[in-house]
């Protein structure tokens, strides 16, 4: 099947919009991405929506969320459109998309995660048949809704000795291990680059720590970074799951700011260290994806902290910035076939459940 997969993660940068052809099982060929930016009032919007969202006790209509969801939902349709354009293929060409939205708030403790955007609205716009809120049965379930990419990854490192690790540095990161017995244990592991952009946007004004100058300028604090690890999430079991909004930079205010992004820096390396330490068996390799790999000084810190290197999975062929949006393209695919998304070892739900909610287009696309 030919499936677009649509991303917005947590780092608010933009829509990721991957097609890929798959049979949602092993065989997967990725053939066009492109990323669709928010303009800065758009990320502002959702900014000021994730924040107002996480103060609700659970998921309701709200005229600035409900706003942020149409916003979200015309980025992503002209996100499909353009794809469309690149790839020179018609809607009615491609038989399914997955549309992950935007999460504005991840509260699996209360049984709810909520993603907004409109499965049914983009659906109609796009003429396409469409699978929206991949996330919400499996917290319904008693999972933690989060990471769905295990399965994705689980399909491109087919070929590939085991066991081995794939790290999603995203604004939250997340890994994925995968045992030589075909076991898939995964979970968040902490914040990857999120801290680091909250931390650069209050005190340069700069959206990242572009390559990780800022950072490679900076000495760690241990007494910050010590304090930051004291924290009980770490220690807990997986499966586990995060709010972006979970960690936020107080710890680290006062320093000067190179110092707070080489310490926040090293917190997300410490942190994927302490993952290690919850992984059923050591991986021998280390693949990375999502943003957090072009920065040079998190690669450095975390090879020294697991004492691997990590290895960008562009190296292997992939594109490292395309991995989320492809997944859910995937996962669209396995939920029109009734496949799983989510496993005990990924999720912790009690049996391997489907997710996602198909829309039908009220007209589809030639
Ligand atoms: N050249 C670079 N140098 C340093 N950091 C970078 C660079 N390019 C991207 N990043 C970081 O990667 C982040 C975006 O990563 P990505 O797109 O994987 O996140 P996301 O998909 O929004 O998050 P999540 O996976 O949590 O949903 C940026 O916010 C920035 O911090
Ligand atoms: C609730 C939510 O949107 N979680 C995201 C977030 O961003 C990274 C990490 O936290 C991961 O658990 C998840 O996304 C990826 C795509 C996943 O589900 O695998």
């Amino acid at each position: 099947m030919l499936a677009i997969g649509l991303m917005s993660g947590t780092s608010l940068d933009g829509v990721d919009a991957a097609l890929i052809e798959t049979d949602g099982e092993g065989a997967v060929r990725p053939i066009a991405f492109r990323g669709e930016a928010y303009s800065d009032a758009a990320r502002a919007q959702l900014a000021a929506a994730t924040e107002l969202a996480l103060t609700f006790e659970r998921p309701r209509a709200n005229p600035e969320v409900l706003a942020a969801a149409d916003l979200i939902t015309r980025t992503h349709v002209l996100a499909v459109q353009k794809l469309l354009r690149d790839a020179g293929l018609r809607a009615g060409e491609i038989d399914v998309v997955g549309f992950h939205g935007q999460t504005v708030a991840h509260r699996p403790d209360r049984r709810w995660t909520w993603q907004i955007g409109n499965g049914q609205a983009l659906a109609d716009a796009t003429g396409i048949p469409t699978v929206a809120d991949f996330r919400s049965a499996d917290v319904a379930a008693g999972g933690q809704g989060a990471p769905l990419l295990p399965v994705y990854h689980a399909a491109l490192t087919a070929g590939l000795e085991r066991p081995l690790a794939v790290l999603n540095l995203g604004g939250v990161a997340n890994i994925t291990w995968m045992g030589s017995d075909g076991g898939l244990v995964a979970f968040d592991t902490g914040p990857a680059n999120g801290l680091i952009d909250s931390w650069v946007e209050a005190e340069t004004g700069a959206r990242f720590d572009a390559d990780g100058a800022l950072a490679a300028a900076g000495r760690v604090d241990d007494t910050v970074l010590t304090a930051m690890l004291d924290h009980p999430f770490f220690a807990q079991p997986a499966p586990k799951s995060l709010d972006r909004n979970d960690f936020t930079i107080q710890p680290a205010r006062g320093l000067s700011a190179a110092d707070g992004a080489a310490t926040l820096t090293a917190f997300t390396a410490a942190t994927v260290a302490e993952a290690f330490l919850l992984l059923p068996e050591r991986p021998q390799r280390l693949l990375v994806a999502g943003g957090g790999r072009h920065n040079p000084v998190m690669l450095r810190m975390i090879s020294e902290k697991t004492g691997l290197t990590p290895e960008p999975v562009d190296g292997l062929g992939w594109n490292g910035d395309a991995i989320e949006a492809e997944g859910f393209a995937y996962m669209a695919v396995r939920t029109l076939k009734g496949l799983p998304i989510s496993f005990p070892g990924t999720t912790g739900v009690p049996e391997p459940m489907t997710g996602g909610v198909l829309h039908q287009p009220q007209s589809r696309g030639e």
